[in-house]
């Protein structure tokens, strides 16, 4: 589903050196597959992720994504792959005005008008365990019922990859879990490929694979305690 190849982004530092921040990264992510990705803060994960997300083009190497390169789109074409192909999950949720339904639905205004997309999020909010909260504010919600929504505006556009950027990062032990498993249930079920960029350990149990990023390579995480 995701095909990563050979991938190098490197900086310009301010002091004149160069910062290799993805330097040869090749890896796949099958369709319903989760994967975790740890790193140092600084080790070129957002990089990674923005790249993916055709938001930063690479110095070299290539993205494919169902079959196509996304490194090399049009500005156009780059915000429909977005909205149609990538779910996105961030630590802090963004909201847009509107209720949690409506929220859950905004990606899908780029295809239906409000009341299909909204009927089109009903059963995955209910999976999620938000049926009794489609109508409240965001700011009526817990933190785990925000990150929810956010799930269910990610998934609800049936996307080919889903780019999780640490979203258990303002959730305690208990709701983290359960985010994550929510997370990983509906990426089996649904296909996706999801990368899980995070520092929460946890995140390990629930993952496929484990990887880490470590001086702009990715290699298989190896756990302090199994060394
Ligand atoms: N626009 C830029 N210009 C120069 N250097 C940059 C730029 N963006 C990022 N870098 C450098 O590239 C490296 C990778 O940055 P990146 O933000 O991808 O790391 P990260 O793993 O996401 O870090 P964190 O976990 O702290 O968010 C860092 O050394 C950073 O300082």
């Amino acid at each position: 589903m995701v095909e990563i190849v050979e991938l190098t982004k490197h900086y310009a530092s301010p002091d004149g050196e160069t910062v290799r921040a993805i330097d040869g990264v090749t890896m796949s992510v099958d369709a319903g597959e989760i994967i975790a990705l740890y790193g140092p803060s600084g080790s070129g994960k957002t990089t990674l992720l923005n790249i993916i997300a055709g938001l930063m083009r690479p110095d070299g190497g290539r993205v494919a994504v169902r079959g196509r390169d996304v490194t090399n789109m049009r500005a156009r074409d780059a915000d429909v792959y977005r909205l149609t192909e990538v779910g996105f999950i961030q630590q802090t949720p963004e909201f847009v005005a509107g209720s949690a339904i409506d929220n859950a639905a905004f990606k899908l205004l780029g295809r239906y008008r409000l009341p299909k997309a909204r009927a089109a999020v009903v059963d995955l909010m209910g999976e999620l365990g938000l049926g009794d909260r489609l109508h409240h504010r965001p700011d009526e919600l817990s933190g785990g019922e925000r990150q929810r929504v956010m799930i269910a505006r990610a998934l609800a556009i049936r996307p080919a990859v889903v780019l999780a950027d640490e979203p258990t990062g303002n959730l305690d032990r208990r709701r983290s879990g359960e985010v994550l498993a929510l997370i990983r249930r509906l990426s089996h079920d649904r296909g996706v490929a999801t990368i899980l960029v995070t520092h929460d350990p946890l995140a390990a149990e629930y993952a496929d694979r484990v990887l880490e990023l470590v001086d702009g390579r990715v290699r298989p995480f190896r756990t302090t305690a199994s060394a």
